[in-house]
């Protein structure tokens, strides 16, 4: 029997750091403190693999290196966004190390802390100098790739995304005109409410990219999923609001190539209480049950057509 290695990586994960600028006490620094929160997961591939057929450890950065590496880049570099940041990471092992480096994969994933809008000494509301809010559950990430392609040329790839963003809508969503067989229960449903917790993963098309097209990217998911202030959108199904979402980013944020989507269906069952005299039927009905578990899983990936047009 022969066997032969597939894939190898090693790096280190939950690299956790906070940055802060500008700190210093209020009367020494008038300009506003920033944060950055965030944790890294760094994965290093090469193609000496010595370290996992024989033991040899000479081609192996030790993952306490990376950890150092990560924690003493972040300090060192000025960085606006974790975009930018995990770019000047993954460029670095490649960089530092390239006979034995290959590929470095960075994703730093934010904690975002909201600046607080609080009234000032006079009484008028102001964003806070240097006390913030940690935002909801949703939790925002990059994910650059630096990749050795010969000559010493470094090819960069940069991703984007976020996991369970929490969305809501209490009508404008349908299920209707479904398949049917003989363990089918459900029942038609022309309004309903609907109920998320997103997660989205796009591609760039240029590692230029900058946290303004992220933003850009959510914004355009979240317009899409709730339609105009007043009306709404009408939902035939989760499925055609995934996609209608997915195609309202690629319209709008022209360096997003690629978005894949998950929504699951996270049902609000109406309560029976007729038990109480209490009708509580859909669509009337005003009390539900919120339950994840069982929940549908709907996802999609769309990608700009190979000839299509930025
Ligand atoms: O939007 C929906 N899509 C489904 O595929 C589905 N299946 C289901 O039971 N409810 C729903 N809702």
């Amino acid at each position: 029997m022969t066997i032969e290695i597939v894939h190898t990586e090693h790096g280190k994960g939950r690299v956790r750091f906070l940055k802060g600028i500008n700190l210093g006490q209020v009367t020494r620094l008038p300009d506003k403190h920033l944060v950055t929160q965030a944790t890294a997961q760094v994965l290093l591939e090469g193609p000496d693999r010595s370290s996992f057929l024989t033991g040899d450890n000479c081609a192996v950065l030790p993952t306490d290196t990376v950890k150092n590496t990560v924690q003493a880049l972040a300090k060192k570099h000025e960085f606006q966004s974790i975009e930018e940041l995990a770019l000047i990471l993954a460029k670095h092992f490649v960089q530092a190390h390239p006979t034995v480096i290959h590929v470095a994969k960075v994703k730093l994933v934010e904690v975002q802390w909201d600046r607080l809008v609080t009234k000032d000494a006079r009484g008028q509301l102001r964003p806070h100098h240097h006390a913030f809010v940690q935002g909801g559950t949703e939790s925002r990430y990059t994910y650059a790739i630096a990749r050795l392609v010969g000559n010493g040329k470094i090819d960069v790839t940069l991703a984007g995304g976020f996991t369970d963003l929490k969305v809501l809508k209490t009508t404008q969503s349908a299920f209707v005109g479904f398949l049917k067989d003989n363990y089918t229960t459900l029942p038609e449903v022309p309004d309903r409410l609907v109920s998320s917790s997103v997660s989205a993963h796009w591609e760039y098309s240029s590692p230029t990219a900058t946290a303004q097209d992220a933003a850009a990217v959510r914004s355009a998911l979240i317009e899409a999923f709730a339609g105009p202030s007043d009306t709404g959108v009408a939902s035939p199904a989760v499925q055609y609001t995934l996609y209608k979402m997915g195609e309202a980013v690629l319209q709008q944020v022209p360096l997003v190539n690629k978005i894949e989507l998950y929504m699951p269906n996270i049902h609000n069952l109406p309560v029976n209480l007729a038990h109480f005299g209490l009708p509580n039927i859909h669509p009337h009905g005003e009390l539900f049950l919120p339950t994840d578990e069982p929940h549908g899983m709907i996802r999609t990936t769309v990608q700009r057509s190979p000839n299509a047009r930025l």
